[in-house]
C-alpha cells in the first residue's frame, strides 16, 4: 500500500541582511556616509567603532528609527522600503535596545508574551483581556515565553516586576522578549552594556548558540565579547566604514587601532584597546571609505 503523502510545511526563507549606501545627516553633520553591512544567514556580524563614530544611528536605520538620507536594506531578498520599527516583527526581526524597553505594569511573564504577540491569531490584547476567541492563544503564549525565559536561565523571574530585577537580569528579560517571536535575524544594541565579565561570558555563549535558527546584528562596545562571537566585522570611524573582516583581520588592522587609539578611551569608553593589539597573524581586511 502507498504511504499517505504527507505535505510539509514551506522552509522559512533564507537570507542575507544587506544594507547599502546607507547615509544619514544631522542638518550639518554626516552621521553615516556611504555605509554597508551584509549579515549572512546564521553569521553573527559586529559593528563596531570609537565613540560618535555612528553605530547607535547605524542601527536605529536597521530598526526603521531612523529613515536614511541615501541607501538601502534588503531582507532575504526583499528591498525594505520605508521602513518602520513596527514592520520588524512581520518581516522576522527582532532587537533589544540599550534601554531595555519593559513595562513596569506588566510582569516578567506577561513583558516576554508580548514579544510573542504578532505571532498569536488573535492578538495579545484579546488574550491578555481573557476574551474566549483568544484564551487558546493565550496558553501558547504563556507556554512560549516560560520557554524562552527557561532558555535564558530566567524562568524565576516569570512572576517578578521590572522594577524589581537587577540590570542584568532586565536585560535577560529584554532579550526573551525578542527571541519569543522566533526571529530569523535579531539585531542587539549593546547587549553587554552593565554586565559582569561572568555573564558577558554567557551572553556569548548564548549568541553563538542562537546562530542555528537565526543571523545576528551586534552593535557593541566590549571588545573581548566581539572578537570572540562574531563571524565578520564592520568597523566604523566619523560615519565610514574604515574596515571589515574577520575578528583576527580587524584586531590587526592599523586603520583600526588608529581609530581608537585616537579616541578618548579614558572617557567612559568601555573598549578595550589591549584586546585590538594583541598578536596574531597579520592578515589584510577590506578597507572603504
Ligand atoms: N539625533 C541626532 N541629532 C544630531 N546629531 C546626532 C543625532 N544622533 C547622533 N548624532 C551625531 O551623529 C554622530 C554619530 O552618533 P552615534 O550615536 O550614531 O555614534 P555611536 O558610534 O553610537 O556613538 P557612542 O558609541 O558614543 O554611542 C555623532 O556625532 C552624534 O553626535
Amino acid at each position: 500500500m502507498t504511504p499517505p503523502v504527507e505535505s510539509t510545511p514551506d522552509p522559512p526563507p533564507q537570507g542575507a541582511f544587506v544594507a547599502e549606501g546607507v547615509t544619514v545627516r544631522f542638518g550639518g553633520l554626516v552621521a553615516l556616509d556611504d555605509v554597508g553591512v551584509r549579515v549572512e544567514p546564521g553569521q553573527v556580524h559586529g559593528v563596531i567603532g570609537p565613540n560618535g563614530a555612528g553605530k547607535t544611528t547605524f542601527f536605529n536605520v536597521c530598526c526603521g528609527f531612523v529613515s536614511p538620507d541615501s541607501g538601502s536594506l534588503t531582507w532575504e531578498g526583499t528591498q525594505l522600503k520605508n521602513l518602520r520599527a513596527h514592520d520588524l516583527a512581520g518581516l522576522g526581526i527582532a532587537r533589544t535596545l540599550q534601554g531595555v524597553g519593559l513595562f513596569a505594569g506588566m510582569s516578567t511573564l506577561e513583558n516576554v508574551m508580548t514579544g510573542a504577540a504578532v505571532r498569536s491569531t488573535s492578538g495579545f490584547a484579546s488574550a491578555a483581556f481573557g476574551l474566549p476567541r483568544g484564551r487558546r492563544d493565550e496558553n501558547a503564549l504563556r507556554d512560549r515565553a516560560m520557554q524562552a525565559l527557561s532558555d535564558l536561565g530566567a524562568a524565576h523571574l516569570a512572576p517578578r516586576y521590572p522594577g524589581m530585577l537587577p540590570y542584568p537580569d532586565q536585560k535577560k528579560v529584554a532579550l526573551a522578549r525578542a527571541l519569543v517571536a522566533e526571529p530569523r535575524l535579531l539585531l542587539l544594541d549593546e547587549p553587554a552594556a552593565g554586565l559582569s565579565e561572568g555573564e558577558m561570558d554567557e551572553l556569548g555563549e548564548l549568541v553563538t548558540r542562537l546562530t542555528d535558527r537565526m543571523s545576528v546584528l551586534l552593535v557593541e562596545h566590549h571588545m573581548d565579547l566581539v572578537m570572540r562571537i562574531c563571524d565578520t566585522i564592520t568597523v566604523l570611524d566619523f560615519g565610514q566604514v574604515i574596515a571589515r573582516g574577520a575578528p583576527a583581520e580587524i584586531r590587526d588592522d592599523p586603520l583600526v587601532i588608529a581609530a581608537y587609539l585616537g579616541a578618548d578611551v579614558t572617557g567612559g569608553s568601555e573598549i578595550d584597546t589591549a584586546s585590538l593589539t594583541a598578536s596574531t597573524p597579520a592578515a589584510t581586511s577590506t578597507k572603504e571609505g
